[in-house]
């Protein structure tokens, strides 16, 4: 029932004077039905980990190793025609802003014709793109088709690109910050949106976000990343409730839905990210940790408590919730 699995990706950037490595070895699996959540904060490598698992990664990127299997293929290894026909068909992106993702010079009816008339020209009919653009919640459906992405609001062009990934019933749906450029209230419109998708949506979903609460509201599972490492992964509720790396304690604990209101003040974590060109051989998250003791200049064994919950840092302890 795995629809979506990667193993042990690395993805790195040309930079002058070297490489970045912004996706260091990253293995993660996705479960038809299942909502995955990754979490980090920003420059953690969350974005690049999302491009790479449908192969859309920008210009100076590379893949160094890895693959991306859906259902069982490796994307990675088939000719560019064949990806481009998995794309779309098998998995499908939802980017953090959807007015990049649409051409602001043809309606919205012609763009979502032209993305699956290219797989399937029956789905192409307007009947059937207006019920879509129904299904995520855009009134007078068959009128937002000959409206050009300009006159819609934020939230409605990201309904639009929900209802354009989902056109093909993809197997995988990726979601990159998808309710990051909203206001509150759009965000919460989008989140409750997707909710409701779990229920006629059967496929995988993968969620980016750095928002605590999107996770708590949409997630089972959740990997967090720091320098481009899967540093924990388990589900939602070992996550929130019984977090055993230092860098996912610390990260909860600058949630600003926890922050106490009489100090006044975000909490943030101290220090900064290592420089990714040249990653440190042991613990990356060491230089901030306080817990973090000679051991952690050692590389980091990944230590695992049943399927699906693992842990990268020498003081975790051997157990934890599944
Ligand atoms: N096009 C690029 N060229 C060079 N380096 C890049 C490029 N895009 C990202 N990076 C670098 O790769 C690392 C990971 O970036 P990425 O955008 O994947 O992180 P992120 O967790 O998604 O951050 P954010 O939440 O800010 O989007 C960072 O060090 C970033 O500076």
């Amino acid at each position: 029932m795995t629809a979506l699995q990667v193993e042990n990706l690395s993805v790195s950037y040309r930079v002058p004077g070297g490489e970045l490595h912004a996706v260091r070895d990253v293995s993660l699996s996705v479960t038809r039905g299942e909502v995955l959540g990754i979490m980090g904060e920003s420059g953690c490598g969350k974005s690049t980990l999302a491009a790479a698992m449908v192969n859309l990664l920008p210009a100076g990127a590379r893949i160094a190793h890895g693959a991306v299997r859906l259902d069982g293929t490796d994307m990675l290894a088939l000719s560019p025609a064949a990806q481009r026909a998995l794309r779309g068909r098998s998995v499908a992106m939802v980017f953090q802003d959807p007015m990049t993702a649409f051409n602001p010079v043809l309606t919205i009816g012609r763009q979502l014709a032209d993305f699956v008339g290219a797989h399937d020209r029956a789905l192409a009919r307007p009947e059937r793109l207006a019920e879509m653009l129904g299904r995520v919640g855009i009134p007078d459906a068959a009128r937002c088709l000959h409206r050009y992405p300009h006159e819609l609001s934020g939230g409605m062009r990201q309904r639009v690109a929900i209802a354009a990934a989902l056109l093909m019933q993809p197997d995988v749906l990726i979601a990159d910050e998808p309710t990051t450029a909203l206001d509150v209230t759009m965000e919460a419109q989008i989140i409750h949106l997707m909710r409701d998708l779990r229920t006629t949506f059967h496929g995988a979903i993968v969620i980016v976000t750095h928002h605590l609460g999107v996770i708590a509201e949409l997630c089972d599972r959740v990997a967090v990343m720091y320098a481009g490492e899967v540093v924990e992964e388990g589900t939602v509720d070992a996550i929130f409730h019984d977090p055993q790396h230092p860098y996912t304690r610390a990260l909860l604990a600058c949630d600003p839905a926890v922050v106490v209101p009489s100090s006044g003040r975000l909490p943030t974590i101290g220090g900064r990210l290592p420089d990714l060109t040249a990653p440190p051989r042991g613990c990356a998250f060491a230089p901030r940790c306080t817990l973090a003791e000679a051991a952690c200049e050692a590389p980091v064994p990944r230590r695992t408590a049943g399927a699906g919950r693992s842990v990268l840092c020498h003081s975790a302890p051997q157990g934890g919730q599944g």
